[in-house]
């Protein structure tokens, strides 16, 4: 799967854009503050109709105008695609898939599917536990329309239960129906994040062995809140168990102690808690082979190769892992952003298409004289 081009109209800097991109290798490089995160950010809209970086999206309309518009057109394996989205200061968003409406973000999930890779995942391992839980969430809703399901299912039973235990009086068989709802959606989160995790294991930790020259070892480990079970009736058993057991807590704390919204993701470089006591360098090393396995395991769920976003990575990143990187990645799409071309990358990919950002406008498509 890759991208062909983009259209923008009003959206970040851009007044207007139209731009073709390479099936293989796209760098997009200019000075700092120029659009370069814009225009990815565009371009990651396609997969699931949000921003990664924010979640007002009258944000992404420029500045003075009342309208954006982003179209994305994408080649695949079987068919090929165009998404469009219309954004309005004032109305809802309006999307559509190859000319038809879509009425749920879950409708765009399995079409585009894109993984972005910022400076800030970097830190995914030594970040609280939230951060963790939405890179399961992101990767998971992206791919399985049930996750996405379950997940919004559940965020919405859950705030309903919170604004429950804040009244003055709980009404209990109020609260039990919540409950129901929970065990029901709660249980289908944590056996999809138990499986998603031993797959995302076992690639992960195959390729931490070849980044690291086979002196580390990575695993990890899913730590759910409420105990994982093999079966969907034990674990639906065991969550209603959990909460009875945490009733009178969560009545007196008026929230929700317990459930998927606690979980978290755990690092083991050779046995050892990469959190606590992993340098930062093996943190980081920890973090660039889960993103990697992100990719292997959207290969090895949908048939399709995963787009990779590489926003502003490649200078966190040392030699080593660069090349890594660069040298696994050459059956994917690869949108790079930086402030300088490391010559490197073009070694491996000469026909790598540079695109060279000023001011929201695309003013050079051609190598620079000096590369
Ligand atoms: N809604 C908007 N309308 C107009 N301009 C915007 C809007 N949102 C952001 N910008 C502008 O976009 C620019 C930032 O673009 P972007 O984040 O893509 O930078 P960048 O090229 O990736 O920079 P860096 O290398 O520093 O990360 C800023 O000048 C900002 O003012």
């Amino acid at each position: 799967m890759y991208i062909t081009d983009l259209e923008l109209k009003n959206f970040r800097n851009y007044e207007e854009l139209t731009i073709q991109f390479d099936k293989n290798v796209n760098i997009i490089v200019g000075r700092n503050a120029q659009g370069k995160t814009n225009l990815i950010e565009a371009v990651f809209l396609s997969s699931i109709g949000r921003s990664f970086r924010t979640s007002h999206d009258s944000d992404l309309i420029r500045f003075g105008q009342e309208d954006a518009f982003v179209r994305v057109r994408a080649e695949k394996e079987v068919i090929d695609t165009r998404v469009e989205i219309k954004i309005n200061r004032h109305h809802k968003k309006s999307i559509q898939k190859d000319g038809n409406t879509v009425h749920r973000t879950s409708q765009l999930i399995d079409n585009i599917i894109i993984v972005i890779f910022s400076p800030d995942d970097l830190k995914i391992v030594k970040e609280e536990p939230e951060k963790r839980r939405k890179f399961i969430d992101r990767e998971l809703a992206q791919i399985k329309p049930a996750y996405y399901d379950s997940l919004s299912n559940y965020k919405k039973t859950l705030q309903q239960r919170n604004a429950c235990l804040k009244e003055e009086y709980v009404e209990p068989s109020l609260l039990s129906l919540w409950d129901e709802q929970m065990i029901i959606y709660g249980s289908d989160i944590i056996r999809m994040r138990k499986e998603f995790i031993d797959r995302i294991n076992e690639y992960s930790s195959r390729i931490h062995r070849g980044i690291t020259n086979g002196s580390e070892e990575l695993s990890l480990r899913y730590d759910p809140n409420i105990c994982f079970c093999e079966t969907k009736e034990e674990q639906q058993e065991l969550y209603r168990k959990e909460l009875m057991k945490s009733a009178a807590s969560d009545l007196r704390m008026r929230t929700t102690t317990r459930g998927p919204q606690k979980d978290d993701l755990q690092f083991f470089v050779n046995g050892v808690n990469a959190r606590s006591f992993g340098s930062q360098g093996q943190q980081r090393t920890c973090a660039l082979s889960l993103k990697l396995a992100e990719l292997d395991f959207i290969r090895e769920e949908t048939g399709e190769k995963g787009i990779l976003l590489l926003d502003d990575v490649m200078s966190e990143l040392d030699e080593n892992r660069r090349d890594y990187l660069v040298r696994t990645l050459h059956e994917n799409q690869l949108f790079i952003t930086t402030t300088d071309i490391d010559p490197g990358i073009l070694e491996y990919y000469p026909q790598a298409r540079i695109i060279e950002i000023e001011n929201g406008k695309c003013v050079n498509l051609e190598k620079p004289a000096n590369l």
